[in-house]
């Protein structure tokens, strides 16, 4: 019997494919989200090197990462996740909420429209990509999660459905805070996740319960860590050097955390997830 044999199937590392962007260009110079001040310092080389850490932790697991060309004028194109959400090779693409953000969509449809692999969906509805959109291949067959309430419209959990043949399932985010699904709830392996319940409405929360009853909990100061703003390979939990009380959370609930320190980037509202766009083909 090897190590391997003794982890549970579900909790096995799956190699995956990712894009990111280099925060070249990130800046903090307009707020969108509560976490953005544009009053506070920000250091662009720092942040380039954390993310770059990020990136070959990415590489060391044993992933394959892309990269997209960051673009001056666009500070936030480094939230490569907000580009797209890709199911079995179809790519259903962004069509984001703030005009500052709108060009970085673009981007995103060239990479797929380059690639064979993808079929590209053009949005008509105002979506943030994977930052309002999760998906589990074994939990319930496959069904997607996909937040509202601040930046994605619920028309396009819909337009989601119809591209990517799955269920989608409607959940309301009340915290402003907690402004994307993607640091509310998070895919921890095929069929499970963990989440903040404080994020949701009641409605959504017991929906939530409903649906994965061993979800691991997150608490507020997990949340407002980013602690659920993580990249799990279904064993490798890639999260932030703030989020240590979660990270024991999830080693205890069998994943291995590997901590990055991403704290440059959390100044523009996000962390390890929004730096990493899964593209499932
Ligand atoms: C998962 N992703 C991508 C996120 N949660 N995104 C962070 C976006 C931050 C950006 N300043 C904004 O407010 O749009």
């Amino acid at each position: 019997m090897t190590e391997r044999d003794l982890i549970p199937t579900a909790r096995r590392p799956r190699p995956r494919t990712y894009l990111m962007c280099a925060p070249e260009h990130f800046v903090v110079e307009y707020a969108i989200n509560p976490w953005m001040d544009t009053t506070a310092p920000v250091d662009t080389d720092l942040a380039v090197k954390q993310w770059d850490v990020l990136r070959q932790t990415m590489v060391d697991l044993g992933h394959t990462v892309h990269v997209l060309t960051p673009q001056a004028g666009l500070p936030d194109m480094v939230f490569a996740a907000n580009g797209g959400f890709v199911v079995d090779g179809v790519a259903y693409g962004a069509k984001f909420r703030y005009p500052q953000r709108a060009d970085e969509a673009a981007a995103h449809r060239a990479f797929y429209e380059s690639r064979a692999e993808y079929a590209f969906v053009a949005p008509t509805q105002i979506n943030e990509g994977e930052g309002d959109f999760a998906y589990l291949p074994d939990a319930h067959g496959g069904i997607a999660l996909a937040g509202y309430g601040f930046r994605t419209e619920p028309a396009a959990h819909a337009e989601a459905a119809e591209a990517l043949g799955r269920p989608v399932i409607s959940l309301k985010l009340v915290d402003p805070r907690f402004y994307h699904l993607d640091v509310a709830l998070t895919v921890l392996d095929d069929e499970n996740i963990a989440y903040y319940p404080g994020a949701f409405s009641e409605a959504s929360q017991k929906v939530i319960a409903q649906l994965f009853p061993n979800a691991v909990i997150a608490d507020e100061a997990d949340a407002l860590a980013f602690a659920l703003n993580l990249v799990s390979d279904g064993r490798n939990v890639v999260i932030n050097t703030e989020s240590t009380a979660f990270a024991d959370k999830l080693t205890a609930a069998g994943y291995h955390p590997v901590l990055v320190d991403l704290a440059e980037l959390k100044k523009g509202g996000g962390s390890v997830k929004c730096c990493i766009a899964e593209l499932r083909d």
